[in-house]
């Protein structure tokens, strides 16, 4: 797993995901090395660049110029760049370039996620799997509906992390925002 401190970061561009959710969601996706992977929202790649070192294919989109570039920085850093086609635009015009896909991880949908979710399914190979982590309530209870409404068997993880910080008295717990990470499988 890579180390939050050894993602290149700009205070323009979101992320990356949280070491300890990134384990979770790594978990979650079962990843093979034959598997294909689309990361919507991918800001600062950390998402993006686990699932590079654990697969072949993965195109990563972004909306915001910025998260691509620097999404590209880290690849490079980490030396992942060959396993990733970036490409910047908004996912709601993006979905139908994509072959189908075993992953698709939706970190962000700026009000689309419904449409996000649905278009996915249509690419989602059998026993594939959609990931959609949320930070609001509204974001994991819109993705738990719609990933119902495709039959798909929905798992939902609710992970509030707490680092422990230590000082001269002891070890101070500091928590992280609580995300909700909830899983869909598409049944074969
Ligand atoms: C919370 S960040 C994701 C962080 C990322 N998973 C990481 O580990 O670095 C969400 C990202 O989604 C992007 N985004 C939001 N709505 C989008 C859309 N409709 N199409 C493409 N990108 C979008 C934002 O620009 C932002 O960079």
């Amino acid at each position: 797993m890579i180390r939050d401190r050894d993602f290149i970061k700009n205070s323009t561009v979101p992320g990356p995901t949280k070491e300890e959710i990134r384990c979770l969601v790594l978990c979650k996706s079962e990843l093979t090395s034959q598997d294909i992977v689309v990361d919507i929202g991918c800001g600062t790649g950390g998402l993006t660049l686990e699932f590079a070192k654990r697969t072949s294919k993965v195109y990563s989109l972004d909306r915001n110029p910025e998260a691509i570039n620097l999404t590209s920085k880290n690849l490079e850093k980490h030396g992942l760049k060959n396993r990733v086609q970036l490409i910047c635009g908004n996912a709601k015009d993006e979905m139908d370039k994509f072959p189908d896909f075993n992953v698709l991880m939706i970190g962000g949908s700026g009000g689309d996620l419904s449409f996000l979710i649905e278009k996915g399914f249509s690419k989602l190979k059998k026993s594939g799997r959609i990931i959609i982590t949320a930070i609001l309530l509204e974001t994991a209870l819109e993705a738990i509906e719609t990933l119902k409404k495709f039959d798909m068997d929905v798992e939902v993880i609710n992970a509030a992390i707490s680092r422990g910080k230590i000082i001269e008295r002891g070890t101070m717990m500091l928590a992280e925002n609580p995300i909700t990470i909830i899983v869909g499988v598409k049944r074969n």
